[in-house]
């Protein structure tokens, strides 16, 4: 059947890439889709356990060695009505070279409503390099996004409209940072902190992780959630033994102790952990199947990072293997990309707030300063009016100094 004129939609006649920050860049530490390129004296760089921490040089910032070298990634996508869409990811100049030099076949002559063709091309196509996550799967994301925000602007709804519209009203909240007794008094309904030992620090490691997490509670009380976040720092005993040391402070959940692969390490973590705490994970995992594995290993609320899971294309299939076990899908901090699925997903009922001010005293946009109008949550809420706008809502800040490092 032909389409009524009115729904012809037009094609998609160019895509470009630009980069900003990461190791190839002149200008550091402004943040943006690499929000851990963050200046001097940021929580988010302060001695945070990583697998990186029994070195004793790599133990008191990640960005020493290398968390930053990527940078940000900005793909714009441009229709043959002139409309334009974008979207920003963690990918740097590497990802503009996939979208500039393999990329842009798939996507260039399609119509603009043709998503999931173009997304599956895309995974299909890098399948002998993509390793089934990292920048590869992080650009996939990006174009995705790109693509999502596109077709927003071009029938002028937001993503989330297009996804099937909200299931609430408005999306509640948990901030991660250094500072969950500020987050309490900023409306947030939990803080999730990032853990400062791991294994190699032993038992005393676990001794000092817990000291911070008690003088939280003191500070929160009984009620206000606390996590902590482990960043695949951890093995199974020391985990293990976190968690217990961890309950009588009611930790709510213990997060991404493990590398994305560990599938068997989370299941017998879940075996060993106390009723009650929940185990998280999914930031660093780039394939359905293996949130899959994650979700079938019992990982309580599945974490997917649009910009690094495949885009909201995939997100949503995500959410779709979680929702079929009970479980929850909370995707990792990426701001509006999140906002539009999370609010029409039954299995979401908060989310996150990734804290990017330097003390996590105030609330930032985490994608600053690259997104105009990126929205933030005020007491702890974002409504679903405020996502009342063409696409994801947001336009590219043409002033951060983006280059364009190849073409097609
Ligand atoms: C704080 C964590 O180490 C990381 O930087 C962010 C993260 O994993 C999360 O927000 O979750
Ligand atoms: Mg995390």
């Amino acid at each position: 059947m032909a389409l009524a004129p009115s729904l012809k939609l037009p094609t998609i006649t160019h895509i470009r890439a630009y980069s900003m920050g990461g190791a190839a860049a002149k200008v550091h530490g402004q943040g943006g889709g690499d929000y851990h390129d963050q200046g001097k004296d940021h929580w988010i760089d302060d001695h945070i356990a990583t697998p990186m921490s029994k070195y004793e040089e790599y133990k008191q910032s990640r960005q020493s060695f290398g968390i930053n070298v990527l940078g940000t990634l900005v793909v714009e996508v441009e229709a043959s009505d002139g409309t334009t869409g974008f979207a920003i990811s963690t990918a740097g100049t590497v990802g503009c070279f996939i979208v500039e030099h393999h990329l842009s076949r798939f996507v260039e002559g399609k119509r603009v409503d043709q998503i999931k063709l173009i997304h599956d091309q895309m995974l299909n196509a890098t399948q002998y390099y993509s390793g089934g996550g990292g920048v590869v799967i992080n650009t996939i994301s990006c174009v995705d996004l790109a693509l999502w925000d596109l077709y927003g602007k071009v029938v002028k709804l937001p993503v989330y409209k297009l996804l099937g519209g909200a299931v609430r009203d408005e999306i509640h909240f948990y901030a991660t940072g250094a500072r969950p007794d500020l987050a309490q008094k900023m409306g947030f309904i939990g803080g999730k902190m990032p853990t400062h030992w791991g294994p190699a620090d032993g038992d005393e490691g676990i001794a000092k992780d817990i000291a911070m997490l008690k003088e939280m509670r003191e500070r929160v009380g009984d009620n206000f959630w606390l996590m902590f976040d482990c960043w695949m720092s951890q093995d199974v005993n020391y985990a293990t033994k976190l968690a217990h040391a961890a309950a009588p402070y009611k930790l709510k959940w213990l997060e991404e102790c493990f590398p994305p692969q560990q599938v068997e390490s989370y299941r017998q973590l879940k075996q060993n952990m106390p009723k009650g705490m929940l185990m998280t994970t999914g930031e660093h995992t780039g394939t359905l199947e293996g949130f899959k594995e994650l979700s079938e290993a019992g990982v309580d609320i599945l974490q997917p990072d649009v910009g690094w899971c495949g885009g909201v294309t995939s997100l949503c299939e995500i959410a779709a293997v979680a929702k079929s076990r009970g479980q929850l899908v909370v995707p990792h901090g990426s701001s509006v990309y999140s906002h539009h699925a999370v609010i029409t997903f039954t299995n979401t009922p908060f989310s996150e707030m990734l804290m990017t001010s330097p003390h996590a005293d105030y609330v930032r946009p985490q994608f600053d300063p690259v997104l105009i109008d990126e929205p933030v949550p005020h007491d702890g809420i974002i409504t679903a009016e405020e996502l009342d706008k063409p696409g994801f809502g947001v336009e590219l800040n043409r002033e951060c100094p983006l280059e364009r490092p190849f073409e097609h």
